[in-house]
């Protein structure tokens, strides 16, 4: 019997194709979007913005941007059989779960019938998907079913209304905002990578955002915004924290929020969530998570030389925003699906069917053995 050596090095440092929507880690460090790095588009961009770009390769003029966003919002109702089917996922279910369904019923409701279409069912997915989410959050915590088509015109300040039922600061608009930008486009992670795998066989667009939801729900992947928040919120000092994390490197666990496929130095996204943790932070007069957030990253680097990745300060980020731990990673969903329908046209422009080969580490030939002889 050969030995035995399953699973494999993560096609690390392999090209499995080219795309022109984003860079990750080109000089070590950096991030651009179709040629814009991540520092300016935070700074200066709105989310819709970032999309329009993702998708057309250019940046909207004043006309396009506002048609745009128009056309996203009116995306934003949910068609009945879809509110009766989220009406029957119970509370616990997890968020991701129920965003995977939605969009697959919604792929029943609204089949991409030939990929003409595929502009109107990525824009109906960017308009749809926090809608979605949070009715079933409400109907199912509360029974309560909550009108979607409210809020300004831009995603973050239509998701805050909905979530807590009232327009958001603007403080708290921008910095989701901001985050959208963060999450958009990352070349080719492992949930854009299941879109395109999908996306190559000719399959549809809910089909290859389907999957890539359950590629991102994953803690080593999306999932782990959520995850470093649970392990923050066990500290409720800097010492308890320090005293922990050391504790669980100790014991070779591993740190959500940390370490990075690509980069090796820094992730570019940490430094702009991070500035917006510590505002909102200081805002509702924290004096816990943030200190224990900054003293964790330091223990990091000090003790592995790891650093924080884009989830890590989402945590404190998002849990100043009032957002329920369990809604951090479906976030993550609403925004990455421009990447990853942006992905699947590009995938489709030029396409051939992904499909790798394996090195072989089985049994040598073997002759068939009958039943009653094994
Ligand atoms: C938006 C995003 O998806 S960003 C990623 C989010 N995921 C996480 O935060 C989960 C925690 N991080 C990880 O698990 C990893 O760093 C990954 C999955 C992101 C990258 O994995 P890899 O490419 O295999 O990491 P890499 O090759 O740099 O690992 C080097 C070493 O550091 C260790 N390491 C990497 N990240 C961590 C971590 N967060 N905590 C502890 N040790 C770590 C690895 O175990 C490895 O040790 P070894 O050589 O003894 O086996
Ligand atoms: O690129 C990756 O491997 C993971 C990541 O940071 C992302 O998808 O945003």
């Amino acid at each position: 019997m050969a030995e035995k050596k399953l699973g494999g090095a993560g096609l690390r440092g392999q090209s499995a194709g080219s795309t022109a929507l984003c860079t990750v880690g080109q000089s070590g460090t950096g991030l651009t979007y179709c040629g814009y790095d991540i520092s300016e588009l935070a700074e200066h961009a709105t989310f819709e913005e970032v999309a329009y770009l993702l998708f057309n390769g250019e940046l909207p003029d004043a006309g396009e941007l506002s048609g745009y966003k128009e056309r996203l919002k009116a995306f934003r109702g949910l068609p009945e059989p879809l509110k009766i089917c989220l009406e029957q996922i119970p509370a616990d279910a997890h968020p991701m779960d129920v965003l995977r369904t939605g969009t697959s019923v919604l792929g029943n409701l609204e089949t991409e019938k030939n990929f003409g279409e595929q502009q109107d069912v990525a824009d109906r997915l960017l308009g749809a998907l926090p809608s979605m989410l949070l009715y079933w959050y409400h109907f199912s915590h509360n029974g309560e079913r909550i009108e979607t088509e409210v809020g300004d015109d831009s995603i973050a300040g239509h998701f805050l209304t909905m979530l807590h039922g009232k327009e958001p600061s603007a403080d708290h608009r921008r910095c989701l905002d901001v985050s959208l930008i963060l999450y958009a486009e990352h070349e080719f992670n492992a949930s854009t990578f299941t879109a395109r795998v999908c996306a190559s066989t000719l399959s549809d667009m809910h089909s290859c955002v389907t999957g890539a939801i359950g590629s991102l729900r994953g803690p080593l992947h999306g999932g782990a915004n959520e995850a470093a928040m649970d392990m923050i919120e066990q500290f409720s000092s800097v010492e308890e924290a320090v005293e922990g994390v050391k504790g669980m490197l100790a014991r070779k666990d591993k740190i959500m929020g940390f370490g990075h496929a690509i980069y090796r130095e820094s992730d570019p996204r940490n430094a702009i969530i991070k500035q917006w943790s510590k505002k909102l932070g200081a805002e509702v007069g924290d004096r816990v998570l943030y200190p224990v957030s900054e003293a964790i990253e330091q223990l990091m680097w000090d003790e592995k030389k790891l650093f924080c990745n884009a989830d890590f300060f989402h945590a404190s980020a998002y849990n100043f925003m009032g957002i329920p731990t369990k809604l951090f990673t479906p976030i993550f969903v609403c925004s990455r699906v421009s990447g990853w329908t942006a992905h699947v046209m590009e995938q489709r422009a030029n396409n051939r069917i992904i499909r790798p080969s394996a090195d072989y580490v089985g049994a040598e030939p073997r002759s068939w053995i009958p039943l009653e002889d094994r």
